[in-house]
């Protein structure tokens, strides 16, 4: 069945999709408007509760409203922290050297500082790396000294201990010829003092605190973690054993604080609200946090209190539904001054569109962090697309390609848990080849998210 057979039987559109994944496909298709599919609608079959998917945002602009929605928020003060503790947070002042580094010229081998040209009379004492300034050489003489020791002045290089033979007369002889200055790291040699070393807006990686560090920061200034709280709702689910009657395990409690957290949030709470709307609204109206992300109940069902809850406070929607498969009944409002919702839809993997759309973006720019530099990669076997909005569809990255994975309809996590990113599968399919967009998973990029501290 492809996915226009799908809308004629009208099934629904998103599911189809999830099925003909699996099937062999023909090229990209083009959005094929009908009598009862408005060039600018849905499919019939796919129009939502009071027909909202006609104020859907399309799913680029759905992701610039969101960073904008961030940037309208008042920046909140820097925080000093321990260098230790400042990992995966972003750089508020300039990261400015504090000495030269090297602070002193050091050896940048095992063997021996000379003095002249060979051979030489070796010194008994030798230097090793945290001595103190050792004794100043003379020409002709040479004394021991370890990778990282001062350098005696007057050195003129060091030789190291595999290009050194002691002759007759216990003198040192080179086997190798030299330069002046070799293996000799001179100070200042990777910046001088008030050198900026890291500009503010860095994400502080290990190997920035490393360097944070060895300029001789104790602790840094940087931009607090925009704090998120997360409400799971839903009266159908289980924190613990197998599914039954009806009941099924919370997928999204365990899955999202840490994600959060690798997009740059601090989780300061995740409360289960079940599916009572006093306990929404109670929930929503006394949070203090800077964005607030639901987990179901955007649909129109009876117990799908999100935007009766919004209309209630008198929060402004800002993005009411998007253009994007799975996950359309997403949602992004302003609750007050200064803090967010985002609504993302209970559907497991429509929640992870969700996130991608929403608060990526969102979380991205209040904690500072720049945007990840787009790229795609060409698609090994085709997608089936939706006929008017975007899919993310997840895949595997082997070798050069981005391999379509199954299981990918809006309730499973199946395939994404073997994913390393999502591509973005434009209105129509992908055919084979073709490049696509893709947004890597915090766990497939090799930086700082992978570290989810
Ligand atoms: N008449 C219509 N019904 C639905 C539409 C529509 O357009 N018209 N859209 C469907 C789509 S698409 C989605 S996605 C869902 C969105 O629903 P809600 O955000 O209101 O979510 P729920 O109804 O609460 O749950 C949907 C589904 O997900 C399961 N769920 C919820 N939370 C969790 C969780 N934490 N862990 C695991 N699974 C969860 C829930 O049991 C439901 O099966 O609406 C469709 N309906
Ligand atoms: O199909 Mo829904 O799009 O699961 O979000």
């Amino acid at each position: 069945m492809t996915a226009q057979d799908a809308e004629e039987l009208d099934v629904d559109v998103e599911e189809a999709l999830a099925v003909a994944n699996d099937r062999p496909v023909r090229g990209p298709r083009a959005p094929r408007p009908t009598d009862d599919t408005p060039a600018d609608g849905p499919p019939a079959a796919h129009r939502a509760p009071k027909d909202t998917h006609h104020r859907a945002t399309p799913w680029p602009e759905a992701r610039a409203v969101a960073e904008r929605a961030a940037r309208s928020c008042a920046r909140r003060s820097p925080l000093s922290v321990t260098v230790e503790d400042a990992l995966g947070l972003v750089l508020a002042a300039p990261l400015t050297a504090l000495t030269d580094l090297p602070s002193f010229d050091t050896s940048a081998m095992d063997g021996w500082a000379v003095a002249g040209p060979g051979p030489w009379a070796v010194r008994e004492d030798g230097v090793l790396a945290g001595n103190a300034e050792p004794e100043r050489l003379t020409d002709g003489e040479a004394v021991r000294i370890a990778t990282g020791a001062r350098i005696p002045l007057d050195t003129t290089a060091v030789l190291r201990s595999e290009h050194g033979r002691t002759g007759e007369q216990g003198r040192l002889h080179a086997t190798r010829d030299m330069a002046h200055g070799q293996d000799i790291r001179p100070r200042g040699q990777e910046c001088r003092i008030g050198d900026q070393l890291l500009p503010p807006g860095t994400l502080l990686t290990p190997a920035a605190l490393g360097l944070a560090a060895a300029a001789g920061y104790d602790t840094l200034t940087v931009l607090p973690r925009p704090r998120v709280e997360l409400l799971v709702l839903g009266d159908e689910l289980l924190t613990e054993g197998l599914p039954r009657e009806g009941l099924i395990r919370d997928a999204l409690g365990p899955m999202l604080p840490s994600w959060l957290r690798a997009l740059g949030a601090e989780v300061t709470a995740v409360h289960r609200l079940g599916d009572a709307a006093d306990a929404l609204y109670e929930a929503v109206r006394s949070s203090s946090a800077d964005l607030i992300v639901t987990t179901g109940g955007t649909a129109a069902g009876p117990v799908d209190h999100v935007h009766p809850t919004l209309r209630r406070i008198g929060a402004e929607l800002l993005v009411d539904g998007v253009k994007v498969r799975p996950g359309h009944p997403m949602l992004l409002a302003r609750t007050r001054e200064n803090q967010h919702l985002v609504g993302l839809p209970g559907n497991p993997l429509a929640a992870v569109s969700g996130l991608f759309t929403l608060t990526e973006p969102l979380l991205r720019t209040l904690a500072g962090r720049a945007a990840p530099e787009r790229y795609g990669m060409p698609l090994r076997e085709a997608v089936h697309g939706h006929p008017y909005d975007t899919r993310l569809i997840p895949v595997a990255l082997r070798g050069d390609d981005a391999v379509p994975l199954h299981y990918n309809g809006p309730a499973m996590l199946r395939g994404i848990a073997t994913a390393d990113a999502l591509a973005v599968v434009p209105p129509g399919g992908a055919r084979p080849g073709q490049e696509l967009e893709l947004l890597d998973l915090p766990w497939a990029t090799a930086g700082i998210q992978v570290c989810f501290t």
